[in-house]
C-alpha cells in the first residue's frame, strides 16, 4: 500500500484542531496504526506534525504577511497545508522550498481543492522569495507581542508569565519549550537491578545517561518505539520526567505506609510511591474515570507492583469512609499544564482565563478533602505540572490559611543542587528553561498532630 506522509500529517493537524483532541495522542494513534512505516517516515511525521503545532503562532504571522486571505478565514485544509509546508521551509533544511511548494500544491489538489492551486502555489513562492523582509513586531513597542510571535506563544501567557517572573526569565521559559528534550524514565527498584536494566537497554542498541535530580531517573535515546523495548516489556522502566519524581521521593515514604493518590492516572507517582514501599504498605490510586483508571491497572500488571490497588473515585467530593486513613496523601491535582507544553504543544492554544478559574475551585475542593483523608501528623504533597502562581503557591498558602497544615522543608529530601530558599520553606517551583526538566510545583504540608 503507497502512503503519502504529507496526507497523514495533514490529517494528524485536522484532527488535532478539533475541540479535545491532544496532538500526541493523535500522533501516537497514527504511528499505530501504520507500524509498517521505516523509522525514518516515523521521524519525518512525527516531526512535522509537532513543528507545525509548536510554531503555530508564527507561521500564521508569516502567512498573513503575504496572503490577501487571513490565516482565520482560510478552509481548514488550506490553512493545514500551508502552515505544515512553512514549518518545512522555515525549519527544515532538509526540505528544499521548490519540494515544499510542489507537495503542498498536489496535497491541495489530491483533497479536492484544484481550484486553490495556483493560491497555496502563490501564498508559498511568495514566503520563499520575501521570508527575509518579513517585519517582525517590534519589540520595544510591544514586548509581550514581540516574544508571542517569535516562540509561538499565546499573549496571555506571555503577559501573565512576564508578569510574575519578570521578562528575562519568561523569555528563557519560552526558549525552553522550543528545544528538543530527550524522554526520561524511571527505573523500577522492586524486583529489578538497575546495571541488568541498563545492559538490557544498550543491548537493542539505546544509549542511557542519568538524569538530574531524582535518584532514578534516566535519560532514554537512540531508539525507534518505545514499547519494542525489552526493558519496557519487562517492567524494568515507567515514563515519567524527573520533576515529577520529586513528589514520591518528598513524600518520605517509611515501610508500612498507606498512601493515597487521589489524582493517579496514569499512574507516573503511585507506581513509584509503591516501589519506594519496597514490598510492605499499600498505595490507593484513584481516578474520576474507568478509562483512566484502566491506564493506571496497565502499568501496574506491567511492573508487577503487588502493594497497589486502584478505584474510581471523584477527588472533588467528601467520602466519611476515608476521613484520617493516609500516612500520606498525594493530591497531583488537575491543572493548566503550562509545565509540559513543550511535551504537548497544543496544550497553549487551549488556555483561557475561564479554564483557569474553573480548575482553581476544583483544586481547592480536592483539597478541601485531601486535608480530612490525611491522618493527624500525616504529610500531604500538593503538586502540579504548571508554572502559574494562582495554581501553585497562592494555592498553598490558601490551604495552610483554613486547614490544620503546615508547610516543611523539602531539603531533608532533595539531592543538594535542588536545596534552594523555597525548599527549605516547603515548597519548589520547577521552571523550564531555568531547571533541565518540565515545569512543575510541589509542596510538603505536614498535619498537625492531634492534642
Ligand atoms: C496531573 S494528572 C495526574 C497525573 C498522575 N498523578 C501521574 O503522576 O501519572 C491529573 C489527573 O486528575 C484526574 N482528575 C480530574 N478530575 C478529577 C476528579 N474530580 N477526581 C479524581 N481525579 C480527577 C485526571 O483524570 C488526571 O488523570
Amino acid at each position: 500500500m503507497e502512503i503519502n506522509t504529507r496526507e497523514l500529517i495533514l490529517e494528524i493537524l485536522l484532527e488535532t484542531d478539533r475541540e479535545g483532541r491532544q496532538c500526541q495522542t493523535v500522533i501516537g494513534n497514527v504511528l499505530d496504526k501504520y507500524q509498517f512505516l521505516s523509522k525514518c517516515d516515523r521521524a519525518f511525521i512525527t516531526r512535522i506534525s509537532e513543528g507545525t503545532i509548536e510554531y503555530r503562532i508564527q507561521l500564521d504571522y508569516i502567512i498573513d504577511c503575504v496572503s490577501d486571505i487571513k490565516v482565520k478565514k482560510m478552509k481548514p485544509v488550506i490553512r493545514e497545508i500551508l502552515r505544515m509546508s512553512v514549518y518545512q521551509m522555515r525549519y527544515m533544511d532538509s526540505v528544499p522550498d521548490r519540494a515544499a511548494v510542489n507537495e503542498a500544491v498536489k496535497l491541495a489538489q489530491r483533497k479536492g481543492f484544484r481550484n486553490l492551486k495556483s493560491f497555496v502555489n502563490g501564498v508559498l513562492r511568495n514566503i520563499s522569495r520575501r521570508v527575509d523582509d518579513i517585519v517582525w513586531p517590534d519589540r520595544s513597542a510591544s514586548p509581550a507581542r514581540y516574544l508571542s510571535v517569535r516562540y509561538s506563544m499565546p499573549e496571555m501567557l506571555v503577559k501573565q508569565w512576564c508578569g510574575e517572573y519578570g521578562e528575562e526569565t519568561c523569555e528563557k521559559i519560552l526558549g525552553s519549550f522550543l528545544e528538543h528534550r530527550p524522554l526520561t524514565v524511571r527505573f523500577s527498584r522492586t524486583g529489578h537491578d538497575t546495571e541488568q536494566t541498563i545492559q538490557k537497554l544498550e543491548k537493542q542498541g539505546v544509549r542511557v545517561t542519568k538524569a538530574n535530580y531524582a535518584k532514578d531517573a534516566y535519560i532514554l535515546e537512540n531508539y525507534d518505539y518505545l514499547a519494542s523495548l525489552d526493558a519496557f516489556a519487562d517492567g524494568d522502566i515507567q515514563v515519567q520526567d524527573p520533576s515529577s519524581m520529586l513528589v514520591a521521593q518528598a513524600a518520605g515514604i517509611s515501610a508500612g505506609d498507606f498512601v493515597l493518590d487521589l489524582c493517579a492516572a496514569p499512574g507516573g507517582k503511585s507506581l513509584h510511591a509503591a516501589d519506594l514501599l519496597n514490598g510492605t504498605g499499600m498505595v490507593e490510586s484513584r481516578d474520576i474515570s474507568d478509562y483512566k483508571v484502566g491506564l493506571i491497572q496497565d502499568n501496574i500488571e506491567r511492573l508487577g507492583l503487588q502493594n497497589i490497588r486502584t478505584q474510581v473515585k471523584d477527588a472533588s467530593r467528601y467520602y466519611q469512609e476515608d476521613e484520617g486513613c493516609a500516612d500520606i496523601v498525594l493530591c497531583d491535582v488537575p491543572c493548566s499544564g503550562y509545565g509540559v507544553i513543550g511535551k504537548k504543544p497544543d496544550i497553549k492554544y487551549k488556555a483561557s482565563h475561564e479554564k483557569q478559574e474553573s480548575l482553581l475551585k476544583l483544586q481547592r475542593e480536592i483539597l478541601k478533602n485531601a486535608a480530612r483523608y490525611t491522618k493527624d501528623g500525616g504529610v500531604l504533597i500538593y503538586s502540579t505540572c504548571t508554572i502559574g502562581k494562582s495554581e501553585n503557591i497562592d494555592q498553598v498558602m490558601w490551604f495552610t490559611k483554613h486547614f490544620p497544615f503546615q508547610l516543611e522543608s523539602l531539603d531533608p529530601y532533595f539531592d543538594e543542587n535542588l536545596h534552594l530558599m523555597t525548599t527549605k520553606e516547603g515548597y519548589l517551583q520547577l521552571l523550564p528553561g531555568c531547571f533541565d526538566c518540565d515545569g512543575f510545583f510541589l509542596a510538603r504540608l505536614k498535619k498537625q498532630e492531634s492534642l
